[in-house]
């Protein structure tokens, strides 16, 4: 119940804007259903007519007072009223198709924007394939049903709402007796539905375990063929293939015995309808042709009566959907987002330097991973952090252009707290190069100059050349314009972590984080990327997040990080002479290298 309450107000948030469309949609939905309903009676009048009109035609001394007119004056009101119907049905459908397209639209478009503003924390903790299935499944659901359930919903509310005032009107008992079937018809639908409903949330439940394991073992491919395992991931595959199988098999038996039980229902209530009648018409003081325009009106409302139960019980599964599409919708659409200061100042250049000051810091309530963090960075000094791995390097880089907050301490710079600049300003001036590299869809060049779609081709060659990568490029047939999209695997770990370098340069960031690629690479292109780093680190306050200690020899500053605490600081020298942690790890490396 809760969902279908969440549902509603997902969806009048999104189709609020439209009411205009709505209203007209309203009023001639509302006009359609009056002809719908209104038809009957005039088959009832034309029913009558005719029989009078046999009648007095049949007996020759009323013969000559026989006249067609009447009837067929009825009957071209009769088929106006379908006319008006079908058309009215026409025009309120194209009206809510627009309504639809564009709410659908603005939908995509709310949350494309809304993951921009997300905090890291829900990347972090939701899976690829898991925020994928919302852009598409459950949009698409949604889509679906909005599409093709809006206007027989709105239909089938006013049409019985319409058929019950008309019914009332024409004659209450008879209406009584149309209405005598709706509790047990209720009742089997209630229980159906509820019998759906669980089977229809157990299919969504095992598609998306479907589409996790699909994506993991697409992800994890290489993985896969180098172990040997493709037969135990076909096992695997078809294990959870089967639960959806099944529980759609269950959703659509559940949901497909509904609409036969509402058509027997449908037969049940009009030969209720005719025996009641007839019982009433023989027994009451109508005329033959008044009595029988009754029976004939009320077997057509027997009729429609059961229709706005019966479409609607038919679009039960793409309901039921799209509600639960709407509710995981709807739960990226209320995740916190990131705090940007009301007023936040521009970070300024770095004047003193950086202080990450006594900083305690969880992912997770009551698990602290940084406990008591304390270092302090000077203008234009490199900063090494080394340590074990788990033990938060990763975490304190993850902290310092806020993707995450600190729970307890501050980071400042020259004293002021990061918190209080602009979170734009901050992260254009916090340059990262990530383990990790990523391209995007695109030229080189543009991949270059994605933090400054601005920068001229004289920038992003320089910042190639600094990278040591502008004559890999040139190599290339088709140098920098060489378009980076599904063939960017034709680029080797080194390349690629090249080319992220040469971004970071490119913006000029006035505090650099490098998180060391611990890929593969060769030792030329790993003296390369080494090369690179130095380049971009020249003059720059930099932090450099080190696995291989060689690299960070010349660090100004070497802070060792375990368990989340900095049990050591220093230079290479001080630290080799402290004989601690770190001249420990420094001399297991040295064996390696
Ligand atoms: N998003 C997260 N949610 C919860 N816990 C996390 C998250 N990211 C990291 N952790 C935990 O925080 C701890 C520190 O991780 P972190 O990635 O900072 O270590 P690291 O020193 O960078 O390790 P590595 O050298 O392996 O990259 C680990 O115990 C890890 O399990």
């Amino acid at each position: 119940m809760s969902d279908l309450r969440n549902a509603g107000k997902y969806y009048w948030h999104y189709l609020k804007r439209y009411w205009r469309g709505f209203i007209v949609s309203m009023v001639l939905i509302a006009f359609s259903t009056w002809c719908i309903v209104v038809a009957p009676t005039y088959l009832g009048r034309a029913v009558e007519q005719l029989t009078t009109y046999l009648q007095q035609w049949s007996a020759p001394a009323t013969r000559g007072q026989a006249s067609l007119t009447p009837f067929n004056h009825t009957l071209i009101i009769y088929i106006l009223l379908y006319v008006g119907d079908a058309s009215t049905i026409f025009i309120s459908s194209l009206i809510l198709a627009r309504v639809t397209a564009h709410s659908t639209g603005t939908m995509r478009v709310g949350l494309f924007r809304k993951l921009q503003r997300m905090k890291v924390q829900y990347f972090d903790t939701h899976s690829d394939g898991d925020v994928l299935a919302r852009f598409t499944s459950d949009l698409d659901n949604i889509f679906n049903a909005m599409n093709q359930a809006l206007l027989e919903i709105l239909l089938a509310v006013a049409q019985f709402v319409g058929l019950l005032i008309v019914m009332f009107n024409q004659n209450a008992t008879m209406a009584w007796v149309t209405m005598a079937s709706t509790p047990l018809a209720l009742l089997i639908a209630a229980l159906v539905m509820r019998k759906a409903g669980v089977a229809v949330n157990q299919q969504q439940d095992d598609i998306g375990k479907l589409n996790g394991y699909i994506n993991e073992q697409i992800t994890g491919q290489k993985v896969l063929i180098t172990n040997g395992l493709q037969q135990d991931s076909l096992k695997g595959f078809a294990g959870y293939n089967a639960k959806v199988r099944q529980s759609a098999l269950t959703g659509q038996i559940w949901s497909g015995i509904l609409n036969p039980l509402m058509q027997g229902m449908s037969l049940l209530n009009t030969a209720i309808v005719i025996f009641f009648g007839s019982w009433f018409a023989l027994n009451g003081s109508l005329s033959t042709g008044a009595a029988l325009a009754l029976v004939v009106v009320f077997v057509n409302y027997a009729q429609q009566y059961y229709q706005p139960i019966m479409s609607l019980t038919s679009l039960y599964s793409m309901i039921q959907l799209a509600i639960t599409g709407a509710r995981r919708v709807d739960e990226v659409r209320n995740q916190p987002e990131e705090t940007n200061p009301a007023q936040g100042h521009e970070m300024p250049a770095i004047q003193n330097g950086l202080k990450i000051d006594d900083v305690h810091f969880s992912y997770l309530p009551g698990k602290e991973i940084l406990h008591g963090v304390s270092i302090d960075v000077h203008r234009g000094e490199m900063v090494a952090l080394v340590g074990p791995t788990g033990s938060g390097k990763t975490t304190v880089m993850n902290l310092m252009n806020r993707f995450y907050d600190v729970d307890q301490g501050a980071i400042t710079l020259d004293g002021t707290d990061i918190r209080q600049f602009d979170l734009q300003s901050l992260r254009a001036n916090v340059g990262i190069v990530l383990q990790e590299p990523q391209l995007f869809t695109g030229t080189i060049a543009d991949n270059i100059r994605y933090g400054d779609p601005q920068a001229g081709m004289d920038r992003v060659i320089d910042a190639a050349k600094q990278a040591n990568i502008h004559d890999f490029i040139t190599s290339l047939p088709a140098g920098y314009d060489t378009r980076v999209s599904d063939e960017q695997s034709v680029f080797s770990a080194g390349q690629k972590q090249l080319m992220s370098i040469a971004r970071t340069i490119l913006t000029n960031p006035r505090l650099l984080i490098l998180d060391e690629a611990t890929s593969n690479v060769d030792t030329v292109t790993e003296a390369r990327i080494q090369a690179a780093m130095d380049n971009v680190i020249q003059g720059r306050t930099s932090f450099v997040i080190a696995h291989r200690l060689k690299t960070i020899l010349n660090a100004d500053k070497i802070v060792v990080l375990r368990n989340g605490q900095v049990i050591e600081q220093g230079n290479h020298q001080a630290l080799l002479a402290e004989d601690g942690f770190y001249a420990e790890l420094y001399r297991n490396q040295m064996v390696f290298d």
